[in-house]
């Protein structure tokens, strides 16, 4: 296999899917040496495969707002790999949705979820609606008339959506409703489920979660002491104050969380439950600033307009948006003396910036491995589902840290080059290799 003639041929195929192309790029390059040790993958045409999905839907969702005026969005759905299990991945309703986008995320979620050593293949879907500023009715409308559609090739071992950019508990209950009354069954068809109607404990925090069980264990493969390292953590959602919450109990200080007018560096630490907290409510005051931290907290200055990758500290976890740490970003992080970098969010790093991280042999992680706690719980939702039982915080915690544990292992199994680990490419290999096996013992479907 020789990457650039692939790229040549499926630029050809799918000209203007850029994002796409780039994420295919991305993996080709990292995984082009094992491949060509591996000639029966070439006999079978595993990398012809592998890049396509297996099936694309597209549909038509209708809606009429509060006014009566009929609107008309894109709905898709990417079933992009079921080798190794169901289609797993989320729905992300945003303006910027395309198929391109979507088929990116559904070819990143296949190896991610093949990581989580769970039985889920890859899968995304989506729409280009956008939720904001519309009404609680005209929401749950938009997702009615979404599963009208979609609830025909979904299922408990078919395909199990969640939730994504735009798409939460609430948006998740709606299309499981209307779900479960076309379809006839309570069979757990979503994740990120209510607890009330067969949702996980722990889901809303696994993914900040996870990333610091991986972040542990890469400190403790390079002897680093997580305790008393300050931490840089970028936004201030979900993933972020989870990953705030188990930095914080793991001994870490946490300095800063960020916005899109700014960052906060509060030089005590956000590590009072008090402060904590607080990013629960600026979150849910749905104005999307940072700000008003510094006002309710005297230790913290805000510093409008900038990335706090600037401070001086010991460990970076983008928790944010993709691209939100580029090559300028990686340079300042290093030149402070950064000891490591994990990325929580996805493609949290442009590619500029991860290039330097690894041809300067630093420490940092993929989000396809660092954040895969988040899909993995979700499994563990489906298997509690599948059970008909819920398990308590302890064992959902004790089956995250095990797979967070196993992801490592495997990351450092395929990275390893010397005393360095690229757990870039390890993530890369790790993910392909196991969907690659499971596609060689299928046949040529
Ligand atoms: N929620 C999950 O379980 C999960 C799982 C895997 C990966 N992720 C990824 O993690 C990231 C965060 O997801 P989340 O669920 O916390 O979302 P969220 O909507 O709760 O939080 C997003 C945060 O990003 C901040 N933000 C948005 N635009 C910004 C900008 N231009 N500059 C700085 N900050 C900005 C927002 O203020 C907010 O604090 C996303 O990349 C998501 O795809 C989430």
């Amino acid at each position: 296999m020789r990457v650039n003639d692939v790229m040549t041929q499926l630029e050809a195929k799918h000209p203007g899917e850029s994002e796409y192309l780039q994420a295919v790029r991305e993996v080709l390059v990292s995984i082009e040496d094992v491949y060509n040790q591996h000639p029966e993958f070439e006999k079978a045409g595993i990398i012809e495969r592998i890049v396509e999905p297996d099936r694309v839907f597209t549909f038509r969702v209708p809606w009429v707002d509060d006014n009566g005026k009929v609107h008309v969005n894109i709905g898709y759905r990417v079933q992009f790999n079921g080798a190794i299990g169901p289609y797993k991945g989320g729905i992300r309703f945003h303006p910027s949705v395309s198929l391109s986008s979507l088929k990116f995320l559904g070819f990143e979620q296949t190896f991610k979820n093949a990581l989580t050593t769970l039985p889920m293949g890859g899968g995304k879907g989506g729409s280009d609606f956008a939720p904001k500023g519309r009404s609680q009715a005209e929401i749950m409308r938009f997702c009615q008339s979404f599963v009208m559609e979609l609830w025909r090739v979904i299922g408990p071992d078919t395909d199990v959506p969640a939730g994504d950019i735009g798409v939460g508990a609430r948006e998740v209950g709606y299309m499981y409703g209307m779900y479960k009354k076309l379809a006839r069954e309570h069979t757990g068809t979503f994740t990120g489920k209510g607890l009330s109607f067969g949702g996980s404990k722990l889901r809303p925090e696994a993914t900040g979660f996870g990333a610091l069980y991986f972040v542990q264990k890469m400190c403790d493969e390079f002897h680093i002491g997580l305790r008393g390292k300050t931490v840089a953590v970028s936004g201030f959602g979900n993933v972020a104050w989870g990953a705030v919450t188990k930095a914080t109990e793991l001994g870490a200080k946490v300095v800063t969380i960020s916005g899109p007018d700014g960052y906060i560096y509060d030089e005590e630490g956000i590590n009072t439950p008090e402060k904590i907290e607080y990013m629960l409510e600026l979150r849910n005051s749905g104005e999307d600033i940072v700000a008003p931290y510094a006002d309710e907290f005297p230790s913290a200055k805000f510093y409008p307009g900038k990335k706090p990758w600037e401070c001086k500290v010991d460990i970076a976890l983008p928790c944010a948006i993709q691209n939100e740490l580029n090559l300028e970003d990686a340079k300042q992080l290093k030149s402070n003396g950064v000891i490591l970098v994990a990325e929580v969010s996805n493609m949290g790093c442009t590619s500029e910036a991860v290039d330097f991280f690894t041809e300067n042999e630093m420490l940092f992680a993929p989000g396809k491995a660092v954040n895969a706690g988040g899909v993995a719980c979700s499994g563990l939702e489906m298997t509690q589902n599948a059970m008909h039982l819920s398990w308590d915080n302890d064992e959902v915690d004790r089956w995250l840290r095990q797979i967070m544990n196993n992801i490592h292992q495997q990351c450092a199994a395929y990275g390893k080059e010397g005393d360095y680990i690229n757990y870039v490419k390890g993530a890369n290999i790790a993910g392909f290799m196991k969907v690659a096996d499971a596609m060689m013992a299928q046949g040529v479907v």
